[in-house]
């Protein structure tokens, strides 16, 4: 058996939380040969909450469960973390943008990225999915100079997942015929779904859909699919961002599937021309636990101008934040 590793989970009494924790616990998340021990934490008002979800933990005696710490400290949340889910955040309500959410959560980042640098393994892998998520990642990692900034990824896998998922429905084949899709840039209604990297059992996906539904239809179908289910649920997703990050994980951890590759949003490098050092989805081939930014893939011009829109979005984000990022 392998030694237990340590999960840190913010937010761990909310919503996604609830729907994260026991798939982490049972194994979906790292395998199904890896121990973990969940370090949970969330506000001081949520701490009763987070007993009872720890009591459920305990309940399924899960074999690869090797403790659960609940907390309220961030100090202790994040000790020798290997691995931390940053969820815990408000989510936007009805008729809100993410970025909306910027000046409720930020703060939190910033004194969990110096927790992060104080208290973590230096190899930590963090996923931020608390919204803004790319900003709030990148003033993570801005906060915790002693690590690697590559360390610090944002979900987008959720928005792939549902571009996967739309295509597969328009076309009539499964989602798992659907490869190399990509979404480029910011988790925001500016986001970019690009159908030219995308084939559907081996075909161009453009070969197979007309234009005016790839932009009038599908690119705001996928952009908005988060107020979509807002205004359908009274709720912001839950079920589907936990499936999400399991899967973000997973595919860091353990890897990408032969040719195919998953969106994240990684630290710039200034490929394909995006300023470095902004936290911006690409697409993303992973193996032995790092992650690489896939190069060569062809840029038209209606791709640029969506690319670029997202890049100065998430560059407006990050003027916005400027206090933050020592
Ligand atoms: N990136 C994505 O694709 C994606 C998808 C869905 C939701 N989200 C975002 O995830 C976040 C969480 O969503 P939810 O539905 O679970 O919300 P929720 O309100 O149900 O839960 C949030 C939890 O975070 C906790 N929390 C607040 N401040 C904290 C802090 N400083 N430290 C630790 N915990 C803290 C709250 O007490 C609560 O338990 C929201 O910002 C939401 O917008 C992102
Ligand atoms: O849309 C939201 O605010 C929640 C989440 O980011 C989503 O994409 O479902």
């Amino acid at each position: 058996m392998k030694q237990p590793v340590r999960v840190t989970v913010t937010g761990a009494a909310g919503q996604i939380g609830y729907a994260l924790l026991f798939r982490i616990a049972s194994g979906a998340m790292l395998g199904d040969d890896q121990p973990v021990i969940l370090q949970l934490l969330d506000i001081t008002p949520a701490l009763d909450a987070l007993e009872g979800v720890k009591m459920e933990l305990d309940d399924c005696a899960f074999p690869l469960l090797a403790g659960v710490v609940c907390t309220d400290d961030p100090n202790v949340g994040f000790k020798d973390s290997d691995y931390a889910l940053l969820v815990g955040a408000r989510p936007r309500g009805p008729g809100m943008e993410r970025k909306d959410l910027l000046e409720a959560n930020a703060a939190i980042f910033s004194v969990q990225g110096k927790a992060i640098n104080d208290n973590a393994s230096k190899n930590i892998k963090v996923l931020v999915v608390g919204n803004p998520a790319n900003t709030n990642a990148l003033i993570t990692q801005r906060n915790a100079p002693d690590i690697d900034p590559r360390n610090f990824t944002a979900m987008m896998r959720l928005d792939h997942n549902r571009a996967k998922s739309q295509l597969a429905a328009k076309t009539g084949k499964a989602v798992s015929d659907i490869k190399n899709m990509t979404v480029w840039g910011n988790h925001s209604a500016t986001q970019y779904p690009d159908l030219s990297t995308a084939k559907v059992a081996g075909t161009p996906a453009l070969e197979l859909v007309e234009q005016d539904w790839y932009e009038n239809d599908y690119i705001p179908t996928v952009a908005q699919r988060g107020a979509a289910i807002i205004k359908a649920r009274g709720a912001s997703s839950a079920a589907s961002a936990a499936n999400a990050a399991i899967d973000h994980v997973r595919s860091w951890a353990l890897g990408t599937e032969g040719d195919d590759w998953v969106s994240m949003g990684v630290y710039s490098d200034g490929s394909y021309g995006i300023a470095e050092g902004l936290i911006y989805s690409f697409p993303c081939r992973c193996k032995n636990g790092d992650w690489e930014i896939v190069q060569g893939v062809e840029i038209s011009e209606f791709s640029q101008a969506r690319m670029k829109a997202t890049e100065q979005e998430l560059t407006e984000e990050r003027d916005a934040v400027s206090h933050l990022l020592p």
